[in-house]
């Protein structure tokens, strides 16, 4: 308890100093921040050890990257820019060349779009032949739900990433197309948690994973989740194109939806 507070204490001092104009938490940040518009960054490995990360993150880094020397695991980098390659495998399914080049030149993680230690930390480390991974994840002031606790949206988010890369790493190019989550416990923000995912079956395109969230003892689970994703078919191409036009010609006029819809003019 007393760790994570201090962590969250770090992450809000950095935050604060922020807002001041006050030095940041690291004069380590400085450089990767200039460095942000250049090609450097553009391949910096985000999932490794920054000064906003808490002393249980790191321990529990150091004792995976042990786990890694021979060979049994490995840890996932993690790029706030896809990769080119990366790109290249997506634009097979979405094909509208400007749409593509317009929004990829602009596009980042969303995960990875906080400053250090106020939104997503996380580190991913797979085991090939026991098909899991295992996701540390330290979740900062930004990502609050109710006062003190992470919201629920950021933890479905971690979530969708430890089970994707899960999937991933079997699958290749996946979507999400299901996730079922039960909230057990509400995660205190700041405090460290472990993501267990594991590949439960493979049937066809369809990848079924499941997850755990625990605390880092082990003794309190908080969240228990299922995914379904499913591995892009080259031969089902999504034109957005010919998807905006078809809605376009699907919807009715507004006044005609509101008039129609009185649901949608309460909830809107
Ligand atoms: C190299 C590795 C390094 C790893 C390093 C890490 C990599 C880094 C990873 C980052 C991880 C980020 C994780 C974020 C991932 C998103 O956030 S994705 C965004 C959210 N998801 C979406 O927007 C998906 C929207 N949905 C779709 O586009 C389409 O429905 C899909 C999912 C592509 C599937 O479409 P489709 O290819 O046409 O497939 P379709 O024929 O409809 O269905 C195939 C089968 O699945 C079943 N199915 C489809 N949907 C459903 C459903 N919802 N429920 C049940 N069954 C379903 C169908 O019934 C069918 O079953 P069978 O008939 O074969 O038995």
């Amino acid at each position: 308890m007393l760790r994570s507070c201090t962590a969250g204490l770090r992450s809000l001092w950095a935050l604060r100093g922020r807002r001041e104009g006050a030095p940041r938490l690291s004069t380590d940040l400085q450089p990767a921040r200039r460095l942000f518009s250049t090609e450097k960054a553009v391949h910096k490995d985000w999932a490794l050890p920054n000064p906003s990360w808490s002393k249980d993150l790191k321990l529990l880094f150091d004792q995976f990257m042990k786990k890694c020397e021979d060979g049994s695991w490995e840890r996932l980098p993690s790029y706030k820019h896809t990769c080119t390659q990366k790109n290249e495998d997506f634009k097979t399914y979405f094909l509208d060349p400007q749409l593509v080049e317009e929004g990829l030149s602009q596009a980042q993680l969303f995960t990875r779009g906080f400053e250090d230690g106020l939104g997503f930390e996380y580190v991913i480390f797979n085991n090939n032949d026991e098909k899991r991974t295992v996701c540390l994840f330290q979740g900062g002031p930004y990502l609050q739900g109710i006062p003190g606790f992470l919201h629920g949206g950021a933890i479905a988010t971690m979530i969708d990433v430890a089970l994707g890369s899960c999937a991933a790493v079997s699958g290749g190019a996946i979507m999400t197309a299901n996730l079922n989550i039960n909230f057990k416990r509400p995660v205190p923000l700041c405090s460290v948690v472990v993501v267990n995912s594991q590949l439960d079956k493979l049937e066809g395109r369809k990848l079924f994973v499941s997850c755990n969230i625990r605390s880092v003892d082990e003794k309190t689970l908080y969240s228990e989740a299922t995914g379904l994703f499913i591995k892009l078919d080259p031969k089902k191409k999504f034109n957005i194109k010919e998807f905006h036009s078809s809605l376009r010609k699907a919807a009715p006029p507004l006044e005609e939806a509101v008039v129609s819809s009185p649901a949608l003019v309460i909830h809107c």
